[in-house]
Formats: structure tokens, sequence, C-alpha cells
């Protein structure tokens, strides 16, 4: 039973995904469809069943440690409990994002920022968990094919515009980002920053 209501959850979310990923081209200014083709076969989308239980000292224990989403984009469903927060660019300030019911969260991850070369923009987040309520959550990450190479796109680079990340081999990049994401520790793992151009 849990299988076929995750399918058809998932089915339905991707939908929305691809939609937004629509919405995302038109705004750089491309084709509607012109992001789709990334993610024909090979897709390495997933979704992530998320239980954080109560914690006594939940300052002392993170749900998540603090990342950024690698992938292409994020839709998570968080029950009303709460406990995501974003990190402000500005002033490193962590802000709770408030549980609105009925209401998905969707976050840009890296692959977009590098596409866009910089005009969208992944943002870091991490759980904290809550001293007395369980929490909840589905994040369904819109992933593209293993082999693809994820580089600005051509379309938006011109002598105006130079390419500010060199190209990389998502699969890659995925499979090391694996070994030790979420770890809860302040160490940095593998980041798209990494692959950013000196200025
Ligand atoms: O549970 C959440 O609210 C977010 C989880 C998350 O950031 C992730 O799985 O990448
Ligand atoms: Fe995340």
């Amino acid at each position: 039973m849990i299988r076929e209501a995750c399918e058809e959850y998932s089915r339905e979310v991707e939908k929305l995904a691809h939609k937004m990923l629509e919405l995302i081209a038109l705004s750089l200014g491309l084709a509607a469809n012109s992001l789709n083709v990334y993610f024909k076969d090979h897709q390495t989308t997933f979704m992530r069943l998320n239980h954080y239980p109560p914690c006594p000292s939940p300052t002392l224990a993170l749900g998540v440690g603090r990342h950024k989403d690698g992938g292409a984009l994020t839709v998570l469903a968080q029950d009303e409990v709460g406990g995501l927060e974003v990190r402000k660019k500005s002033d490193g300030e962590w802000i709770r994002v408030k549980p609105t019911p009925g209401a998905f969260i969707i976050n840009v991850g890296d692959i977009v920022q590098v596409w866009s070369n910089d005009k969208y923009e992944s943002v870091e987040h991490r759980v904290m968990v809550n001293s007395e309520k369980e929490r909840f959550s589905i994040a369904f990450f819109l992933n593209p094919a293993h082999y693809t190479v994820v580089k600005p796109l051509d379309e938006l680079i011109d002598e105006n515009n130079a390419p500010k990340f060199k190209s990389y081999n998502w699969g890659k990049f995925m499979t090391h980002r694996k070994d030790s994401a979420f770890t809860k520790q302040n160490v940095e793992n593998i980041q798209t920053h990494h692959f950013r151009m000196q200025e």
C-alpha cells in the first residue's frame, strides 16, 4: 500500500517539478522545454521520507546538517511541526521556514544555479529537531541523468557574460556527495562552488 501511495505521489510531484523547470527556463529567456531533455532517460531523481524523532536537547542535535541540495529542484512537503532553517546570505543567520498547511517548499538546487550562471541561487539549509514533537517530511529531488555534464547553458553565455563555473559530471558529483553528506559536521564535502571559476 505504501509503495503505491509513494509511486502515485512521486508521479504527480514529478509533473509539478517539470512545470517549475519550464517556468525557470522561460524566466531565463529560453524555450519552455529546453531543460526537460536532461531528465529523459537515466535520470537520478529520487524521493526521501524523513522522520525526525523528538530530542530533549535540540540545540545539541541536528536533524540534517547544513547543506545545499546538489540537484536541479527539490519539492518538499513538511508537516506542521517545523524545523527547516535557511541561511541568510547577508549575515549568515538561520531563519526558520514557517510551515504553511497544504503548501510545498520548492528549493532551487545547485544545478539550476550553474545552468543559470548564478541568476538563480541554491540556498543553504538544515533541519533542527524538536524537543517534544516528532516531525515528518517528504523531499522529492529532481535530478538529471547520471552522465549529464553540468555547466552554464550556452544560450546564456556571451562576451558580456562569461561562464562562472567549470563543467562537472553530475554522476561523479552525486557519488562523491553521498559518501560524506549529512554527517552533521561543519566540514564541507564536495560543493558546486569548488567548480567556480576564479574571478
Ligand atoms: O526535512 C526537511 O525539511 C528537509 C530535508 C532536506 O533538506 C534534504 O533531505 O535535503
Ligand atoms: Fe536539503
